[in-house]
């Protein structure tokens, strides 16, 4: 029978041309990727960008309108429970008992995926080691900072050695100690041979943890590579911020008449530009500042990389 339905693909994940909308807005356009073993893909979008919609799709908790997804050789549509008993899914609301201590949670979690006994225990064991959390087994849940529950959580979605780790923005809001460790665990997972796709809204931990990146923004996945692959999209181009004190809309109206600029965004009293040859460009935008009185206080000439990649491509800053 499993024969018949392995696709013949080495990929533990080939999504093809997934869509989704809500109230006839659409989510999730025409998405397609794919995952190796052994693979962090990371999906680098902002908030909205449809990151969440995608991998509840993946996970079998929406139906899309159009595309497929197979995981394992399983096609989601006609082998959804065996294909889904290869995910471990751990959602950004952190789904844990507080009264529960971490080996209990883990236990309970163990349980729905049908382990018992010796192999249960064993393999809490081995969860909790890998997540860090070993020493603070046996305290209750409620006594934990936001980052250990999460790295619970990604526990919890581990348990059952699950093929594909869907970990979705697992540091938003966590304490910079449980971020080092989340994402040291992560890189581990990926150099044990498990598939891991990731999402987040943060450049760096995309730069830092993914083997491949997919950009997406407004439901569509606008570039996709390694992050070598995406900086060289932007050629020789640079990075300019500045912080401005005066009229930023101003300048920015300014710099975008300059044809060595490309794209231009505000973020508060910044200004983020795509440009070429930045550096021999500074002293020209120095200049439209002064003529504007837009008072430049800091001024930034940075190369290339995934933040830029994504100013350049869809002419906004990826923010918070
Ligand atoms: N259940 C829903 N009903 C209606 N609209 C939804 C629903 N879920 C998501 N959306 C909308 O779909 C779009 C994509 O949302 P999604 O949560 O997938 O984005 P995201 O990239 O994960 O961002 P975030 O980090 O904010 O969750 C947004 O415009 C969102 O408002």
């Amino acid at each position: 029978m499993t024969s018949t339905v392995l696709t013949g693909t080495a990929d533990v994940l080939t999504v093809t041309g997934l869509r989704k909308g809500f109230d006839g807005r659409i989510a999730v356009d025409d998405v397609g990727f794919h995952i190796a073993p052994g693979e962090t893909y990371g999906l680098l979008g902002p908030n909205g960008a449809g990151k969440t919609t995608t991998l509840r799709i993946l996970c079998g908790l929406l139906a899309p309108e159009a595309g497929s997804a197979v995981i394992g050789g399983f096609p989601m549509n006609r082998f959804a429970r065996e294909a889904k008993a290869l995910v471990g899914y751990v959602p950004q609301e952190v789904a844990l008992y507080p009264d529960l201590t971490a080996r209990e949670n883990l236990r309970f979690f163990g349980r729905l995926y049908r382990l018992r006994g010796a192999t249960l225990a064993r393999r809490i064991d081995e969860v909790l080691e890998l997540v860090g959390l070993a020493d603070r087994a046996g305290e209750k849940v409620e006594t934990f900072s936001g980052g250990m529950r999460r790295r619970l959580n990604i526990g919890a979605g581990l348990l059952h050695r699950p093929t594909l780790l869907v970990l979705d923005e697992p540091t938003v809001g966590v304490d910079p100690q449980s971020r080092h460790a989340i994402m040291e665990s992560v890189h581990s997972f990926g150099a044990a041979g498990l598939a891991v796709l990731y999402t987040t809204h943060y450049m760096e931990e995309a730069e830092r943890l993914c083997d491949r990146v997919g950009i997406i923004d407004h439901g569509r996945l606008v570039a996709e590579g390694t992050r070598r692959e995406l900086v060289a999209r932007l050629g020789e181009r640079d990075r300019i911020t500045l912080t401005v004190d005066g009229d930023v809309a101003a300048l920015a109206a300014a710099c975008r008449e300059l044809s060595e600029v490309d794209s231009v965004d505000v973020a508060g009293g910044e200004l983020h530009l795509i440009v070429r040859d930045g550096r021999r460009l500074l002293p020209t935008v120095f200049d439209v500042a002064e003529r504007l009185r837009s008072g430049i206080r800091s001024a930034e000439v940075t190369e290339p990389d995934l933040e830029a990649v994504f100013l350049h491509l869809t002419g906004t800053a990826l923010r918070e």
